[in-house]
């Protein structure tokens, strides 16, 4: 397993699991982190659940001691963009994204929003090409070069702003760990373990092979909270890590 890579991990939890908790209320999503082990991994809180839930579930989740990856993919004009990551900051959440392609500027003014915040600022992480994204939908929206050379040239964007470190596939890991160094955190959804549906996941690899990539944290939504019993496949899959 990767030691942690910044300032803000939890000394005490070196899990590299993020569950994704997406429901649409606070009591499923509590539900569902009842049964997981906070010494165990993150866990994630996206759009779905935040519009329904806002930051009295995310404050809720921290109490309960869980670090929370608060996954809003913030997209707007730097000022807008660098307001919202200080108040997430100011929720005592761990880590919260943006998307590299709001340009490096929207991602300096976010990080120069976190400064005040010090150690306790929260990782600050830009997407690169989602998961669910195939080559065919890239062309679609005017990006010609294929999905690797468009996650490459995010990340590196977003390292250049002074990112702690992207969202991408475990497919392209390895070869951002080559080209950007071991200094940049790597967080991959689209993990499947062996055996389990893709769901709407296009760019998936199993958490062995995520790790063997030199991946920092794996985001895992359905193979864990769809199964019959969470907390044992949480615990299957850190087994085989
Ligand atoms: O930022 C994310 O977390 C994210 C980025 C990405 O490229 N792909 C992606 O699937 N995600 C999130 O990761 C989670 C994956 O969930 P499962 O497909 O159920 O494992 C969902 O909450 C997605 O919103």
């Amino acid at each position: 397993m990767l030691p942690p890579t910044n300032h803000n991990d939890s000394p005490s939890n070196d899990s590299p699991i993020i569950v994704a908790l997406d429901y649409p209320t606070a009591l499923q999503a509590l539900a569902m982190a009842d049964q997981l082990d906070p010494a165990l991994c993150r866990v994630k809180v996206g759009k779905e659940l935040f519009t329904a839930e806002g930051p009295a579930l995310v404050k809720s989740l921290i109490k309960r001691g869980f670090d929370v990856f608060l996954d809003l993919k913030f997209h707007d004009i730097p000022n807008t963009v660098a307001k919202a990551v200080a108040v997430a900051a100011e929720m005592g959440v761990w880590m919260v994204n943006v998307h590299a392609s709001g340009g490096s500027r929207m991602m300096q003014a976010a990080r120069d929003a976190l400064t005040p915040f010090g150690d306790k600022a929260p990782l600050l992480i830009a997407v690169t090409v989602l998961t669910s994204s195939a080559e065919s939908e890239l062309a679609e929206i005017g990006l010609e070069g294929g999905v690797e050379q468009q996650v490459l040239k995010l990340a590196k964007l977003a390292k250049g702003a002074g990112l702690d470190g992207v969202v991408c596939s475990a497919r392209e890991a390895s070869i951002l760990r080559q080209e950007i160094g071991e200094d940049f955190t790597l967080v991959t959804p689209g993990i499947r373990p062996e055996g389990s549906a893709k769901n709407d996941q296009v760019r998936t690899l199993t958490p062995v092979e995520a790790l063997t990539n030199g991946v920092n944290y794996m985001v895992i939504g359905r193979p864990v909270t769809q199964s019959a019993d969470p907390s044992l496949a949480l615990r299957s899959i850190i087994e085989t890590l």
